[in-house]
């Protein structure tokens, strides 16, 4: 029994006679062998046949690796074949003549090469319209309102909508959904919101007449008057184009409104040719004037209120913020991967005349989504980096059409400007600028399609042995569609899921879901769905407090563009629990824990993405001569004024705790991201007893300064108090004549975030500290609490360097020395 091992499967298969053909046709060389497969690959010829024969692309590539090894084995080859080799060897034979046992070969190692037709029958996409009978039944009226950003379609499509017994939103994003959904409440039509990680009913008594949802969730079954389908030139989307031709081809309502670019009207009109849909089309300008300006920026200094720098990538963002705001010129951001909640505050910030923060620096996501008040759009540059098919980042001019829709932005009716601009950062892309402008923008001529699940289901009866990510492979590779129209949409992210939940023991369907979680491949979020996905397969639920453990809950203010970044991961952590949470109801049970956590996230980054600059800033100032506990307290700042809040004598006390949770929320940060990476490259899940182990010993809390920390950490928790009682603070607390806080003796038991924590020590005051206790948990909202602890901050951090100028400088030079004998003794020790 010879046993291969083709895409980590064992495939076994008998050998008669292995070993014969030596001693029939005489010796041969590996290194013969290799030159003759060598060949062999290469011909034209040769994949073309194996095409014929389901073996495309990738399916090829293994299937050869696999025939290699298997005839580099050459004592157990069998005899015919190794007769067949020698014979091609001493050239009394052709290369070709192996593809009869290449093509055994691949049916041992791929099954379905011999069910073939079944196979093409089921994975047939070329009529995708008859897989909606429902829709197909209808007499359905398409209206294409097609025109350039801003004029006015949208306003048109949804009008009719709020007018009709009932209605679907089908929206690009969830910020657009959520906005049309409040406008039609507001104009009074009843309507819920649907979006993979929420469901909001307008009333009580349950399901509205109209909703608007995200174009993924948008309900085929259910029967509506009227549809809209909101940017419908996203058809062509390498990714999500698949969910535009669903609700195109599937929606069951009577007249469906889609909104658009001219250049996807011939593609829909032809594929309202197969479900012999009315078509019509109304066509719209722009609403107010655009000018093209012929000068650049050049220069910073040239900036005005109301532009918006459009940059591609959040590094520019943030060092453009820097120099702006060196110049005293205040800036909101806006990027794709900001929770809601950030991008409706920064762009409300913009938007407001009474604010002081006049200029947007945004990514290439402001060509859809929230409402700008654009004087003028500035691009950064006319380039972007993206991936190409292989994976690899490359450098590619913007196409004519982001150019019109990021462009397009500035002077949107209704708001502020009555005229947009458009212009350059440097003068030497205005040529370019203006010669992209006026190219004719591209056609869109496929519409994208992607494997239903039912699909994939029947494939997996008829390949029982194979992964869910050959599943998908083979699929892509047999799958006829109608390339006139359609393209596949790419699954490599979907394929990179299947791949590592291969050995996780799960049904098929189970698989599936998880491999659609929408969130992308970044190595903390992919190890928060293997973790997940675990979980689900030992039937355990996913509980608030695990998830809890596994953030590194509860999280610390961003400090840096970096921890910025992971809270935004984290953010998507949450959102993927929300959305898992709809598909397996039973698994998922702290919904609403987790959705109040997200809006606590959602606070954090909003208040990190405001003040990150001048954190980052303060910092390197204040490096010189401030100690690093000090620093995590002192950049935070906020703009807002310093609030109610008196800097009296309890913040020293507080300010410490303060940065000693700072350090610690640091710390358990980075010992989840370490247990996440050894989890990643490992493949094995860490059990609780080995990281509660890994907690006591805590390497990371060990570490120089946190070290230090720790001591405080267990005095804290011997005396069950907020109060530390080190010989630093009772200094501070002596010098500052602050009063002792009296001791919570609940403070485990309650589990307060440190932020809930510092904001309780403040509340303190000649009543009962549990009465203010229950007074400030119970009526004062999480945001209310979170926006005064923020606004304390620079009181707290001015009252500290004014009372203690010296304790910076003394702690700095303490750890100095702490680190030069660390050193010296060559390891850190707890
Ligand atoms: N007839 C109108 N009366 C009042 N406001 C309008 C009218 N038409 C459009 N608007 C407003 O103009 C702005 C742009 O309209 P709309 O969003 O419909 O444009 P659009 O062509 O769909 O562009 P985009 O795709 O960029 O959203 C919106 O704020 C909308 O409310």
């Amino acid at each position: 029994m010879l046993i291969l091992y083709s895409n980590q499967c064992p495939v076994s298969f008998p050998v008669e006679g292995a070993g014969e053909g030596r001693e029939i046709a005489g010796p041969l060389e590996q290194d013969e062998v290799e030159g003759i497969l060598n060949k062999f690959f290469r011909k034209g010829e040769i994949r073309l046949l194996a095409s014929e024969n389901g073996l495309e692309g990738t399916l090829f590539n293994k299937v050869f690796s696999s025939f290699r090894n298997y005839c580099l084995n050459l004592d157990a080859l069998p005899p015919e074949l190794y007769i067949r080799i020698k014979d091609i060897s001493q050239d009394a034979g052709h290369p070709d003549d192996l593809f009869p046992y290449f093509l055994d070969h691949a049916k041992n190692i791929f099954p379905h090469l011999s069910s073939m037709e079944e196979l093409k029958k089921i994975s047939d996409l070329s009529t995708p319209a008859n897989w909606y009978p429902e829709a197909r039944s209808l007499e359905r009226k398409i209206i294409y309102h097609a025109g350039p950003t801003n004029s006015g379609k949208t306003y048109q499509a949804i009008k009719r909508l709020f007018e009709a017994e009932s209605g679907i939103y089908c929206a690009p994003l969830k910020l657009l959904a959520n906005e049309i959904c409040q406008k039609s409440n507001a104009a009074g039509t009843p309507c819920d919101l649907v979006t993979g990680e929420e469901r909001r009913f307008a009333s009580l008594e349950g399901p509205s007449s109209h909703i608007a949802c995200t174009i993924e969730m948008a309900s085929i079954t259910n029967k509506y008057k009227v549809a809209v389908i909101d940017e419908v030139q996203m058809i062509r989307d390498s990714q999500r184009g698949w969910a535009w031709t669903r609700a195109l081809l599937g929606l069951n309502a009577e007249e469906i409104h889609v909104c658009g670019e001219n250049s996807a009207i011939d593609l829909v009109k032809r594929l309202m040719l197969d479900t012999f849909d009315e078509f019509e089309v109304r066509k719209y300008e722009r609403l107010s004037p655009l000018h093209w300006s012929d000068t650049a920026l050049e220069s910073l200094q040239n900036i005005q209120a109301g532009d918006c720098i459009v940059c591609f990538n959040k590094k520019d963002i943030y060092s453009l913020r820097e120099k702006l705001e060196s110049m005293g010129i205040k800036c909101a951001i806006l990027y794709g991967s900001l929770p809601p909640g950030a991008k409706l505050s920064e762009a409300a910030r913009f938007n407001d005349p009474d604010n002081i923060c006049k200029v947007l620096l945004a990514t290439d996501s402001i060509g859809m989504g929230v409402n700008l008040s654009v004087r003028r759009i500035i691009f950064n540059t006319l380039e972007k980096r993206v991936k190409n098919s292989q994976g690899e980042f490359e450098t590619e001019k913007l196409s004519t059409s982001q150019i019109l829709q990021i462009g397009g932005r500035a002077g949107r009716y209704g708001m502020d400007f009555d005229r947009g601009e458009v212009t350059t950062m440097n003068q030497v892309d205005i040529k370019l600028l203006h010669c992209l402008k006026n190219r004719d923008v591209e056609l869109i001529t496929q519409a994208g399609l992607h494997p239903t699940s039912d699909q994939i289901e029947t494939f997996a009866f008829h390949l029982p042995g194979s992964s869910l990510a050959d599943l998908i492979t083979i699929f892509e590779g047999i799958c006829k569609l109608d390339g006139e129209k359609f393209f596949m949409c790419t699954t490599d992210t979907f394929k990179t899921f299947a791949k590592m939940l291969e050995h996780i023991p799960l049904p098929l369907r189970t698989k599936y879901l998880l491999c659609n979680s929408p969130i992308n491949t970044n190595p903390f979020l992919t190890s928060m769905l293997l973790k997940i996905a675990r979980r689900i397969s030992n039937g355990e639920a996913v509980h608030a407090t695990w998830f809890r453990i596994q953030i590194g809950w509860p999280l610390a203010p961003p400090q840096t563009t970096k921890s910025l970044e992971h809270l935004e991961s984290v953010y998507d952590a949450m959102d993927l629990y929300l959305w898992l949470s709809y598909r397996f109801v039973d698994m998922f049970p702290d919904v609403h824990i987790i959705r109040d956590m997200r809006v606590e996230v959602d606070l954090l980054i909003q208040h990190g993405v405001k003040n990150i600059t001048k954190m980052s800033k303060e910092k390197s100032i204040s490096l010189e001569n401030v100690t690093t506990e000090k620093l995590d307290e002192e950049s935070i700042d906020s703009d807002e004024t310093y609030g109610k809040y008196n800097a009296n004598d309890k913040r020293s006390n507080q300010h410490y705790i303060s940065s000693y949770d700072n350090l610690f929320n640091k710390s358990m940060n980075e010992k989840n991201g370490r247990l996440a990476k050894v989890e990643r490259t490992t493949g094995f899940e860490i059990p609780e007893e080995l990281i509660e182990k890994y907690e006591r010993e805590d390497n990371i809390l060990s570490t120089s300064l946190l070290g230090k920390r720790r001591k405080i950490l267990k005095t804290r928790e011997k005396r069950e108090d907020y109060t530390l009682n080190t010989p630093l603070v009772n200094k501070m607390r002596k010098s500052s004549k602050t009063k002792s806080v009296p001791k919570n003796p609940n403070i485990h038991k309650a589990r307060r975030t440190p932020i809930e924590a510092r904001n309780y020590t403040n509340l303190v005051d000649n009543q009962s500290r549990e009465d203010k206790k229950e007074k400030y948990l119970s009526e004062i909202p999480l945001k209310v609490r979170l926006n005064n602890f923020f606004k304390q901050l620079p009181a707290i951090t001015e009252k500290m360097i004014s009372t203690f100028p010296e304790k910076s400088v003394r702690c700095r030079s303490e750890m100095q020395n702490e680190k030069s004998e660390k050193k010296d003794s060559g390891s850190i020790k707890t």
